[in-house]
């Protein structure tokens, strides 16, 4: 395509060189540039991708797009200078691939917890319904039934359109995608259309990368901000920043409450562990799902459903037999065994909500165990209060490592072990070793006793110093139920 096409609606401060130049690929990493390709030159947190520019044009590339211009530059590479390269590159991206968002109707969940939940139970329900559909989410993204593997929750801006335009290509209809802070700050979504927008809810986490709860409240509510009037926006009214998010929205302001009046209402009747009975909007429906928060992310999809023009009966009436989301409240069970549960918990809010869901449906005297660890390389202010939680809701709890990445295991586990309360410290237990800690909470676990394994879900690897070593909770957790009926 040609430079002067994918600049369109670019706000411009300079340019050199040819401007009738054919861009094949865009690029934001140095190590990627080459002849016919277009290198962004990105401020990240790391380092500049400033420093690379050089590096670009050695490799032969023929547009660099930056914030600063090189004093040396070469005769034969156009430059183009932007205020904001990052900014700039959303909407090139959505040039260069012809705006894909504009062809579908994409649709965006952000919220601390529920995201993947609420984007992959929108994906199911559409092919049910028998739509071509597009996911974008932390565990996957998938066009249909082929599967691409995921990097991050939110792809960069690149790979963002590239994704999109392959769904167009399919012929889907539809896209739900997951949109996190991080995204939002990094104007990976710059430049998309938005058909609607949900937000689930907000509490503490990512503070590394935001430093403060404002900052990250902001990160949210810009994805609002950016809606246009075409889209809806669909907010929580329960959670205390529901309203906030769709303060200067252009967009069709809509919400849903499990306890006030909203768009769309809903009450939870029953509930077991094997799922719950709720009012929807004055319908009784039977859902395999369990849990408060999901009886959240029910309501969420069913009112993103009904405002893409689906019919009501037929939404709920397929909603009731869809199952979790992988690594999502997923039981792991095993004949006579306790009842194993795997889910990706990695956040005070998401244990306390799991844990109060497993403590509400408790039948009897039976133990809650639960074995939970904290990443490494990300908000340490968590730890603690982590710990604290899985103290406060379970009669036995094992502290293990999540994924330490470059942070000592040891040293994540006394953060946590600060949250514990001196009378927790007989039911608590260190087992840096996540396997060990699995297998112990088997050996510990009576047969009516519920195993909670929270803070890595759907995972199938464990990071340990930049490496990612197979490992997957649902796997282990089978095993060692299977070897503890073997001892017997
Ligand atoms: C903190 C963060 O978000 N980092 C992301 C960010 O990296 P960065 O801006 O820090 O990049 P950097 O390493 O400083 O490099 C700056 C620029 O120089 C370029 N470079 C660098 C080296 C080189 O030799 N040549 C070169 O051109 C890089 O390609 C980059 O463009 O941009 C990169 C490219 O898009 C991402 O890969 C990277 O994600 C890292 C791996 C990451 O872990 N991100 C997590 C925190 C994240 O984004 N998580 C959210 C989900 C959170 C949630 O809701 O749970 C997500 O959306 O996945
Ligand atoms: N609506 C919700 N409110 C609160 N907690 C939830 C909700 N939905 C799911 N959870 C809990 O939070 C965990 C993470 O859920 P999910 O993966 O859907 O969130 P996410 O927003 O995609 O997270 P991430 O930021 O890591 O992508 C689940 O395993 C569950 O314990
Ligand atoms: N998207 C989240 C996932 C955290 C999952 C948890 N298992 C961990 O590794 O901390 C993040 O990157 O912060
Ligand atoms: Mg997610």
């Amino acid at each position: 395509m040609l430079l002067t096409h994918i600049l369109y609606k670019v706000p411009l401060l300079s340019t050199s060189g040819n401007m009738n130049v054919e861009v094949e690929q865009l690029t934001m990493d140095s190590r990627k540039a080459g002849p016919g390709r277009l290198f962004a030159a990105v401020r990240g947190t790391q380092t500049d991708g400033h420093r690379f520019i050089e590096k670009a044009v050695e490799l032969g590339t023929s547009v660099i797009l930056c914030e600063e211009l090189p004093e040396n530059r070469a005769d034969d590479v156009t430059y183009v200078q932007v205020q904001d390269s990052s900014y700039a590159l959303g909407l090139i991206a959505a040039n260069f691939y012809d705006h894909p968002s504009k062809k579908l109707k994409l649709v965006g969940v952000t919220g601390t917890n529920g995201k993947t939940s609420t984007a992959t139970l929108l994906f199911r329900l559409f092919r049910l319904r028998g739509y071509r559909v597009g996911l974008l989410s932390t565990v996957q993204n998938q066009i249909d039934e082929t599967v691409i593997p995921a990097t991050h929750t939110t792809p960069d801006t690149i790979a963002l359109n590239e994704l999109l335009s392959r769904m167009v290509q399919h012929g889907c209809s539809h896209c739900f995608m997951e949109v996190s802070s991080h995204s939002v700050v990094q104007h990976r979504i710059v430049g998309l259309h938005f058909a609607g927008g949900i937000f689930t809810n907000i509490t503490h986490d990512h503070l590394d990368f935001h430093e403060t709860f404002d900052n990250y409240i902001k990160a949210k509510k810009g994805f609002f901000d950016q809606l246009p009037a075409s889209a809806f926006a669909l907010t929580n009214l329960d959670d205390k920043r529901g309203l906030v998010m769709l303060q200067n929205t252009v967009a069709q302001k809509e919400s849903y409450s499990l306890q006030t009046l909203g768009s769309f209402k809903g009450r939870i009747m029953s509930e077991s562990l094997y799922g719950m009975q709720m009012e929807v909007d004055g319908r009784e429906v039977w859902f395999k799902l369990t849990g408060r928060f999901n009886a959240y992310n029910l309501l969420a999809v069913y009112g993103a459903a009904i405002l893409l023009g689906e019919d009501r009966e037929e939404v709920l009436t397929q909603l009731s037999v869809l199952p979790s989301p992988p690594g999502r409240f997923e039981m792991v069970i095993v004949s006579n065994k306790p009842v194993g549960i795997v889910d990706y918990a990695h956040t005070p809010d998401a244990l306390q909500n799991v844990l109060e869901t497993i403590a509400g449906l408790r039948q009897g005297n039976e133990q809650i165990i639960t074995v939970v660890g904290c990443g490494g390389n990300r908000d340490a202010a968590k730890r603690p209060i982590m710990a604290e939680i899985a103290c406060k809701y379970s009669d036995r709890v094992i502290l293990t490592s999540d994924n330490p990445r470059h942070e000592d295991p040891m040293a994540i586990l006394e953060q946590m072990q600060a949250g514990v309360p001196p009378v927790a410290f007989k039911k608590t237990q260190t087992l840096a070793d996540r396997r060990d800690a699995i297998f112990r909470a088997v050996e510990i676990a009576q047969p009516n006793d519920v195993i909670l394994i929270a803070g890595k879900g759907h995972e199938t690897y464990q990071e340990i110093k930049g490496v990612k070593h197979d490992f997957d909770d649902r796997k282990v957790l089978r095993e060692a139920f299977q070897q503890s009926i073997a001892k017997k």
